[in-house]
């Protein structure tokens, strides 16, 4: 049985109508980067809980979630107006398996996301563990309009303070956006502009994590799949680990 813990808004930034990040203060506890907890609100009907991953790296004192509304959704429209002050609940132990314990060694770690799904990638960052054990990182983080680019500043920043070992690269889907790429995940893979971006190569010395929705998973997965790149299953050790979102 999850417990609950009370946490209070302190900020709730939002990078545009529908994009957002809420911060709230807890009693501290322990998790794994990558991970996630339940945010609950209790209504007249009772507590409407979902799954949303931390952001912030295990050791900040603020937890931070980047939300997405969803238009008729039962928790995100009421997590969208949380006022600093307010309470959100926050379920304990913080569950998943989507860190970088499950990720076999390589050269290179390719961290996919569309959307909120950048949220676990910012978390391990926020760590040495990936800097640590990876020779190159490559952050890809695809969506429709340039200002769901949420964190660019820090992703920038990291591209600065490790220049020879990390790439950013924002691809955007509905309009053309400076530095950044245009289209889907799927598409760049296989058409070779994504590594062509990084001027890396996924071979079989790379490890790819997916994180976001179901279609760009599903299909990122079917090119990687005949590229020689297999889901990482516990078993059977592979290169391709993943997170999905809905
Ligand atoms: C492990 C895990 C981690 C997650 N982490 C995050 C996170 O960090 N940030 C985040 O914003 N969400 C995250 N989600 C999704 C989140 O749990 C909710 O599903 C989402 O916020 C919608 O909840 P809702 O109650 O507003 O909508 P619901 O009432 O649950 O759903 C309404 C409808 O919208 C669809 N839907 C759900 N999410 C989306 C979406 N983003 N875009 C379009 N349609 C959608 C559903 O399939 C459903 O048909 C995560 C989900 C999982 C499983």
């Amino acid at each position: 049985m999850a417990q609950w813990l009370d946490a209070e808004v302190v900020e709730n930034y939002a990078w545009n109508q529908e994009l957002f990040s809420v911060r709230v203060r807890t009693t501290p506890f322990e998790f794994v980067a990558g991970q996630f907890v339940r945010l609950g609100i209790t209504t007249e009907d009772g507590r409407v809980q979902r799954a949303y991953s931390l952001v912030n790296g295990p050791d900040a004192e603020v937890l931070d979630f980047l939300v997405t509304r969803v238009e008729g959704g039962k928790l995100s429209p009421l997590l969208h107006h949380l006022q600093p002050g307010q309470t959100v609940q926050v379920s304990q132990p913080p569950s998943g398996f989507f860190t970088l314990n499950e990720v076999p060694d390589g050269d290179s770690l390719w961290l996919l996301s569309s959307g909120t799904g950048i949220g676990p990638y910012l978390s391990m960052l926020a760590t040495d563990i990936p800097w640590q054990r990876f020779k190159r990182i490559h952050l890809v983080h695809a969506v429709r309009h340039t200002s769901d680019l949420a964190y660019r500043a820090q992703l920038e920043a990291w591209e600065q303070s490790h220049a020879k070992q990390f790439n950013y690269v924002p691809v955007v889907s509905r309009e053309d956006c400076e530095g950044a790429l245009r289209g889907r995940i799927p598409a760049l893979i296989e058409s070779g502009e994504l590594e062509a971006a990084v001027g890396d190569q996924l071979t079989s010395d790379a490890q790819v994590m997916i994180c976001g929705n179901p279609d760009m998973i599903k299909d990122a997965k079917v090119i990687l799949d005949a590229k020689g790149l297999p889901k990482n299953l516990r078993r059977k050790p592979g290169n391709v680990t993943v997170e999905q979102y809905w």
